[in-house]
């Protein structure tokens, strides 16, 4: 069970939502500037989601929780993240499964997501907690949202 309060993001939607989840993952940082965090270890990584908008659908949901959670933690929870090839690459920085780019990579997946949806609502917030002293905030410009 998650009680944590995060970060608020000010917006002007009427609706916003958080999914909070528990992802018990491995990794590795394939770059020597990782030192220890080069070898392969693991985390219970906290990542909760904000989305708004200003419309339901016909269920009177914004998004259905249940699909947030299969979308993040049906396809990360206990898997080593280098093997998700399409999220992650260890040749490229912005694709090495750092917090940030894990935080990012989870914005962009929800995103497309919510983008298929007739109300299209936004994600405007991932937050991303990988050890009880590191976390990492991804948010869209506004612009983007
Ligand atoms: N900017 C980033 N720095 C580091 C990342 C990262 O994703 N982004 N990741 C790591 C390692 O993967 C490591 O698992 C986490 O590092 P750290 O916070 O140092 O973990 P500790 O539990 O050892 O922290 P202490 O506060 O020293 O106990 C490294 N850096
Ligand atoms: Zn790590």
């Amino acid at each position: 069970m998650i009680y944590q309060l995060y970060p608020q993001v000010a917006h002007p939607y009427r609706y916003e939502l958080n999914k909070d989840m528990h992802i018990a993952a491995a990794h590795f940082i394939p770059h020597e500037a990782a030192g220890s965090c080069a070898n392969v270890h693991g985390h219970t990584y906290v990542v909760n989601v904000t989305v708004a908008g200003d419309e339901l659908d016909e269920s009177g949901f914004l998004v259905n929780f249940q699909m947030l959670k299969k979308l993040i933690h049906g396809k990360l929870d206990h898997t080593l993240l280098n093997d998700h090839t399409d999220w992650f690459d260890r040749h490229d920085p912005n694709r090495f499964p750092t917090t940030e780019v894990v935080a990012r990579t989870i914005y962009e997946t929800i995103q497309r997501y919510l983008d298929t949806l007739p109300h299209k609502p936004k994600c405007l917030q991932v937050f991303v907690r990988e050890t009880p002293t590191s976390y990492v905030i991804y948010r869209p410009k506004v612009g983007e949202r």
